[in-house]
This record gives C-alpha cells, sequence and structure tokens, in this order.
C-alpha cells in the first residue's frame, strides 16, 4: 500500500481506509509472524519494526502489530504518536481503526500501550471484539508482524500459537539462550508449535550466531518435537543505536549499514516461507485462530527442562 492510499489525517491517527480495500485484499491469509524472545531486552521489538520496514520496503502491504500492553514500544522506536492505543479499544473508548497509525512508506502500524494491563489479562470476549473490530477494517494485508511481549506468559503464547510463523530472538547471555529454550518449550510441549525461527541478535561476527543457534538446537533435538530454522543473524551495530535515537527504522535511516542489510536478507527470506493454505484473506483469519486454539489453564511459567 502505498501512503497516498492511505489518506492519512496525520502521523497520529484517523487512518482512512481506502475504498477499494476489499477488492485489492490477498487472495490467501495473510502471513503472520509473531516475534517473541522469552528473555527482555535482547531485540524483540527493534527486529519487528525493522523486518516490517523491510517487507514494506520490498512491497508487501504490512502491518505491524505491538500486543505488548505492558511496555508497548513499537510506536515510540517509529517516533509515532498514537493518539489512541489498543488499551483504549479494549477500554471502549475509541474503534480499532482509531488506532490504526500511518508509518514508514505505508506501514500500517496499531500501537499498545506502555503501563496497561497485560494481553494475558484479556478476555476471550474481548479476543472476539478484537477479531470483529479487525474484520470490520478489512485491510488488504500481506503480511502482519506480531511484536510479542517479553516473558512466557499466556498472551505472548496465544500470538505465537496463532501465527503462521515464531521468530525466536537471542543473544549471546546465558538468560537469553535459557529463556529462548523455555519459551520455545512451552510453545512446543503446550501449544503445539513445530517449527520455530530462530534469529540471533547483536552478534560480534557470523560464526557466533551459528553457535547459539546450535546450542538450542542441541538441547531442542534432544528433549523436544520441535524443528528449528537457523534465520540468520544481526550483527551488533551502532547504526542500529543511533536509528532509535532518531526514532526511525535503521533499514530506513541507514540503509547501507550492517544491521540494514542483514534485516533486508532476513526478510526476503522470510517471505519464501510457505503461505499457509486456504483462500481466507484477512486480519481476521489470524485472530479467529487466537480465539480457536485451546487457552490451556494450567501456568506456563516455571515449567523444568
Ligand atoms: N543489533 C543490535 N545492535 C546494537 N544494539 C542493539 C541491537 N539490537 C538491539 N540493540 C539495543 O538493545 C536495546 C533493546 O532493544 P529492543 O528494545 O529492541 O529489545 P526488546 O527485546 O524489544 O526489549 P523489551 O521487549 O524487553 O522491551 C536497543 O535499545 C538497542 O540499544
Amino acid at each position: 500500500m502505498q501512503p497516498s492510499e492511505f489518506h492519512p489525517h496525520d502521523r497520529r491517527t484517523g487512518v482512512e481506509v481506502p475504498p477499494n480495500a476489499t477488492d485489492s485484499a490477498p487472495a490467501t491469509a495473510p502471513r503472520v509472524i509473531a516475534v517473541a524472545s522469552g528473555k527482555g531486552g535482547v531485540g524483540k521489538t527493534s527486529v519487528s519494526v525493522n523486518l516490517a520496514t523491510a517487507l514494506v520496503n520490498a512491497g508487501q502491504r504490512t502491518l505491524l502489530l505491538d500486543t505488548d500492553l505492558g511496555l508497548a514500544n513499537v510506536d515510540v522506536m517509529l517516533g509515532l504518536s498514537p493518539r489512541f492505543t489498543l488499551a483504549d479499544v479494549f477500554a471502549g473508548r475509541c474503534e480499532l481503526r482509531d488506532t490504526l497509525l500511518e508509518g514508514p512508506n505505508g506501514l500500517m502500524v496499531v500501537p499498545a500501550a506502555s503501563g496497561k494491563r497485560h494481553m494475558t489479562e484479556l478476555t476471550a470476549q474481548q479476543h472476539v471484539g478484537l477479531v470483529h473490530a479487525f474484520s470490520e477494517l478489512d485491510l488488504p494485508v500481506d503480511t502482519m508482524v506480531v511484536d510479542t511481549a517479553a516473558g512466557i506468559a499466556d498472551g505472548v503464547l496465544t500470538f505465537c500459537q496463532a501465527a503462521q510463523d515464531v521468530v525466536v530472538v537471542v543473544c549471546d547471555e546465558p538468560a537469553s539462550v535459557t529463556d529462548a529454550y523455555a519459551l520455545i518449550k512451552v510453545l512446543s510441549r503446550e501449544r503445539g508449535v513445530t517449527r520455530v525461527q530462530v534469529l540471533a541478535n547483536q552478534v560480534q561476527h557470523v560464526r557466533e550466531g551459528r553457535q547459539l543457534f546450535d546450542k538450542l538446537e542441541r538441547v531442542s533435538a534432544r528433549f523436544l518435537d520441535v524443528t528449528l530454522n537457523y534465520l540468520g543473524a544481526i550483527p551488533r551495530d551502532e547504526w542500529l543505536r543511533r536509528a532509535i535515537q532518531r526514532q526511525e527504522a535503521v533499514v530506513d535511516a541507514y540503509p547501507s549499514s550492517p544491521s540494514a542489510v542483514a534485516f533486508r536478507d532476513i526478510a526476503r527470506r522470510s517471505r519464501q516461507w510457505q503461505s499457509p493454505p486456504g483462500p481466507r484473506g484477512h486480519v481476521e483469519f489470524f485472530l479467529e485462530r487466537l480465539i480457536a486454539q485451546p487457552q490451556p489453564s494450567d501456568t506456563t511459567r516455571g515449567a523444568t527442562a
């Protein structure tokens, strides 16, 4: 989608959906990619923002959904100023369409809100409300990138379970590897996830990414029924930090920086993942899957290896 098709009032909110949105909707369901990490601070939001921006720059109609109602920062990273967020939708203060922001190059962004209650506290009824709200938007979306919260709370697991692909971001810290494994374990054992893409972030050299993957792979192959794919590595890159300061995606701010090159490569490869079958064509599909999945009543926290 081009920015001009968006009819934005400004960069804050009130994005008008184009009248021909339904005509241009994709024939197949949107690809939904959930980005998770287990441990916080490893670069999950940087990955979500740059993957989504690289996809939109490659011509994919992309929606970036921030589901971290506790510590949302997708909007901050992109320099957007939401008037309304998902939290306002659930509080009945606005419609979902009021939250929709226009990001760079027509990227669609649904922001969350910091300091609000967690997605885990939402009821099934609220999920249904979200489904209806998304279907009313009737947005043409090829790919939806979902930035999840840190940790392995139910909300994170539910979004990962509903997505067609889960990207687990890991960096070279013992806690990051341990928490990534804990996340993969509960996704595999309790949510039936059979395929996980592993992305190493902040690597000092290419070899480090592969070594991190191998660590996770070894233990997962031994104890879990899940296939891990090595998606690649994003280098530790000062340009990425500078882009964050500028509140821009590094793929836009510094397109020839090492991290930007890596993000573009990952976006290109993500497009080659097999699309889900079926003629369904809207974001609604994703949210319906969310509520259709059985929710384990037992807590997933503290699961042992
Ligand atoms: N590839 C990288 N190179 C250099 N710095 C990075 C890179 N990735 C992330 N960082 C740094 O790590 C910080 C945290 O990144 P980010 O906010 O994306 O993490 P997160 O996993 O989403 O955190 P949380 O979910 O806990 O809020 C960034 O502000 C940035 O300074």
